[in-house]
């Protein structure tokens, strides 16, 4: 495990080209399994779970070329081959999830072990995706450790409604359906940017999908997917975090956003910390007016409010993000987490810098911001964006302070370290990997 060494207390500022989103890169080279013709990806970002699903790739015989330099993939799965005895899906990473159905279509069989889990948010379900890939008429077999799917031929159309808007679940019914014989139909779709994107993307491969954006996905199941060459674009939640970074530390950076139109909603929750954000010209800053205060919602008494649920409301991957903001703003926040039960378990962690927080349920957390703080050795869980909430308080009080078990962080942001010292902090990685 890797730890963070800070320095805070300085002004954070400069500009910064953020990387691909990793939750659209994984289901990318997910799908990439799906055909045999050559492919080019740009942008591919140098994280754990983008190093582990090539290494597995090369495992299973697959010519891959990747330059991280350039962030230029080269992929081709011509000669692979997979054997659920012998081959298994990366650990500690939820995305892996989303190797079954192109597993399934090629070979038949595929295997999910129990160890696919991702960051420690709470349950990680799995029904919704064991209904899914029954329901195109794959059967599933339950062993010690694994659940092994098999299906006899090609997938079957299907139509399906989900329980609730599943990220993963989605992007697995649209594998399935890509190259299913018929038309399948998916209601209460999930769909945030990152499975927009990966539906972008199966699309240059020749997948017939409509409703992309909407709740309603209708997929047109073809014979085969063709190769092709596909740009990643930047990650919002890496825009997000960078923006607030620099609004924690009261400096000021500016981040390449090529879509603002995703923004109105992270940039209204960024004004309730008195953060104004601008978006000018394919980039984003933040303006902010002295120290951060919370405003005062009109109606009396309600607390200021931040709600995290699946998009088009606030993505819940930010949420930690916006606590530490909560946590250095002047005035009290409720913030609450619709989608995951155990995602703010952590938050016991803040009062080490003398925050004071209250956890009045496994979803909502009152921040009572602006008292003051000192800088503290702290404990990340699992999760990579509470290892940058952390790391934002702590580079944002002066003093040393350390980021125990920050690994996390690299499984989605690519040279944050370096990102963050050409930004003028004092931070540096210590430990193993
Ligand atoms: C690789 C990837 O893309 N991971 C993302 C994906 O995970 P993932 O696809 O696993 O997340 P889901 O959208 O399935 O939701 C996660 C869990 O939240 C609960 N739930 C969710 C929605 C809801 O309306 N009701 C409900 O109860 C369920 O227990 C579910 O298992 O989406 C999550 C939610 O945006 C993000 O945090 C993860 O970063
Ligand atoms: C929760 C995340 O990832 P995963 O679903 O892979 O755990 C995340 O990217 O913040």
């Amino acid at each position: 495990m890797a730890h963070l060494i800070v320095h805070g207390g300085r002004p954070l500022s400069g500009r910064i080209i953020p990387s691909a989103n990793k939750n659209a890169v994984l289901p990318i080279l997910c799908a990439t399994l799906l055909t045999r013709e050559p492919l080019r990806i740009h942008g591919v970002p140098e994280i754990t779970d983008v190093k582990k699903i090539l290494e597995l790739f090369r495992t299973l015989g697959s010519d891959v070329r990747m330059d991280f330099v350039t962030g230029l993939l080269e992929l081709r799965h011509e000669d692979t081959r997979f054997d659920p005895s012998i081959h298994r899906l990366p650990a500690e990473m939820r995305s892996s999830i989303m190797l079954a159905p192109p597993l399934l279509a090629r070979f038949g069989v595929a295997r999910i072990e129990d160890d696919v889990k991702g960051c420690t948010l709470g349950a990680r379900e799995i029904d919704p995706h064991i209904e899914v890939l029954k329901s195109f008429g794959a059967t599933i077999e339950r062993s010690d450790d694994s659940l092994v799917i098999r299906s006899d031929g090609p997938l079957r159309a299907t139509r399906h409604w989900l329980d609730y808007a599943s990220v993963t679940t989605t992007e697995n019914f649209v594998l399935c359906a890509a190259l299913a014989s018929g038309q399948s139909k998916l209601n209460n779709a999930a769909s945030e940017p990152h499975v927009q994107e990966f539906c972008a993307f199966m699309q240059t491969l020749g997948a017939r999908i409509s409703g992309i954006g909407t709740s309603q996905l209708t997929i047109d199941g073809v014979d085969s997917l063709s190769g092709g060459e596909f740009h990643l674009t930047e990650d919002f939640h890496e825009v997000a975090t960078f923006l607030a970074l620099g609004a924690i530390t009261g400096g000021g950076v500016e981040v390449k956003n090529s879509a603002p139109d995703q923004f109105p909603l992270i940039d209204r929750t960024f004004a309730k910390f008195g953060v104004h954000v601008v978006h000018e010209d394919g980039w984003s800053k933040t303006k902010a007016n002295g120290p951060l205060k919370v405003a005062e919602p009109f109606t009396r008494n309600v607390l200021q409010k931040v709600e995290a649920a699946p998009w088009p409301y606030l993505p819940v991957d930010l949420l930690p993000i916006f606590i530490a903001l909560g946590v250095k703003a002047e005035g009290s926040v409720m913030f609450w987490n619709k989608v995951y039960d155990g995602a703010l378990g952590w938050t016991g962690e803040l009062s080490k810098f003398g925050a004071h927080v209250f956890l009045s349920d496994p979803h909502r957390l009152i921040a009572f911001g602006g008292k003051p703080l000192v800088p503290a050795q702290v404990e990340s869980p699992y999760i990579i964006r509470v290892a940058i909430a952390l790391l934002m308080l702590a580079a944002s009080i002066e003093g040393r302070s350390m980021i125990h078990n920050a690994t996390p962080i690299k499984r989605a942001h690519p040279r944050f370290v370096e990102n963050l010292r050409m930004l003028g902090a004092e931070v540096e990685w210590t430990g193993g990997d």
